[in-house]
């Protein structure tokens, strides 16, 4: 009997290699990268292509391009990492992998989880979204005691919860860079979240995915946490940097930057009122944060 993982986790950024980490618990797990990395297990991605199961992190705007060039179908089950939407087409993430994995074979993983907490092992609750239960009940055992898993048939709720607070940290982070007090805070992140999810009923998304783990959950961690990139983006647009000096000092993604011009375009194609996460496109295209805040008090 062959020893070798049956499970890989594709993309070696933050998330990956916490997941990484954390699948590395129950069973050895390859994982691969553009650049060989030094961590135990690395491989090449044809190996990985080869495994049975596959978590897939790598950004959001790189997937369509990646999928095309990289992937080849070998009847595997697919966990997709990613949180956010293409914002060349509005295409959401479960409809680029449409066109190479079958519905049955495919699955989003959403909730909160700051990657930094992951690696050291600290507990953390997910959500593994997808229309097959089967596909999560064979992930499940893949998953560290320290992680609790639960499942959702609901994959365009969790995906546009996980895609939208992106966003709204970025709002968040905004507020409190200006010094706007708690109370603003809070309000806000309520109504981002009332917002995401009217903007996911749209879409065929259900109310329980908004107030569970994959919207409040992952909103309320992002939105107050300058652990989130997006969240410091927020915090840099408020200090008046520049869109390309927070990103270089960054040096990671934050996916709220190009989902925030997926939502605008979205939201005028389908005539969606999304207030907040219109003025974070517009303060990302230069818009003086003050202004924004102005015209979401009057709006
Ligand atoms: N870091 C976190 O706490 C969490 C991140 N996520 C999501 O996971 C995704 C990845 O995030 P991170 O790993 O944190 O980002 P990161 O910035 O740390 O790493 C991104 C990785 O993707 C790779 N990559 C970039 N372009 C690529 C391409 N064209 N082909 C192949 N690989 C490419 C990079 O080499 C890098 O290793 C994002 O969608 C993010 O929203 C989700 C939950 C938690
Ligand atoms: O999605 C995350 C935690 O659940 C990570 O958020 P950031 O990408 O803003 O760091």
């Amino acid at each position: 009997m062959s020893n070798k993982p049956k499970i890989a986790v594709i993309g070696a950024g933050k998330w990956g290699q916490a997941l990484h980490f954390a699948l590395s618990f129950k069973q050895e797990t390859y994982i691969t990268s553009r650049t060989p990395r030094d961590i135990k297990n690395f491989t090449d991605l044809n190996t990985a292509l080869n495994c049975e199961y596959l978590i897939i992190a790598i950004p959001a705007q790189q997937i369509k391009q990646w999928l095309k060039e990289n992937f080849v179908f070998k009847n595997q089950k697919v966990l997709v990492a990613s949180k956010g939407i293409e914002a060349n087409t509005g295409e959401f993430l479960n409809e680029i992998y449409a066109e190479h994995v079958p519905e049955k074979n495919i699955g989003f993983i959403s909730g909160p989880s700051f990657a930094a907490e992951v690696i050291q092992g600290l507990p953390c609750a997910l959500v593994l979204n997808s229309t097959s239960k089967k596909l999560y009940q064979e992930f499940k055992p893949f998953f560290p005691d320290f992680i609790k898993t639960y499942y959702s048939a609901d994959v365009i709720g969790a995906e546009v919860a996980g895609a939208y607070k992106n966003v709204l940290a970025i709002a968040s982070g905004i507020c409190e860079g200006l010094h706007l007090g708690k109370n603003a805070q809070a309000s806000l992140i309520s109504r981002g979240l009332v917002e995401m999810q009217r903007f996911g009923k749209n879409f065929g998304a259900k109310k329980s995915s908004f107030i569970g783990l994959s919207g409040a959950g992952d909103l309320f961690l992002t939105a107050s946490s300058n652990m989130s990139r997006n969240y410091r983006v927020g915090l840099g647009l408020a200090q008046n940097k520049s869109l390309e000096e927070i990103l270089e000092e960054l040096g990671e993604v934050a996916e709220g930057v190009k989902t925030s011009e997926a939502i605008y375009k979205l939201s005028k194609e389908y005539n969606i009122y999304t207030p907040i996460a219109n003025e974070v496109k517009l303060v990302l295209d230069g818009k003086n944060p003050k202004d924004s805040l102005k015209d979401l008090l009057n709006s």
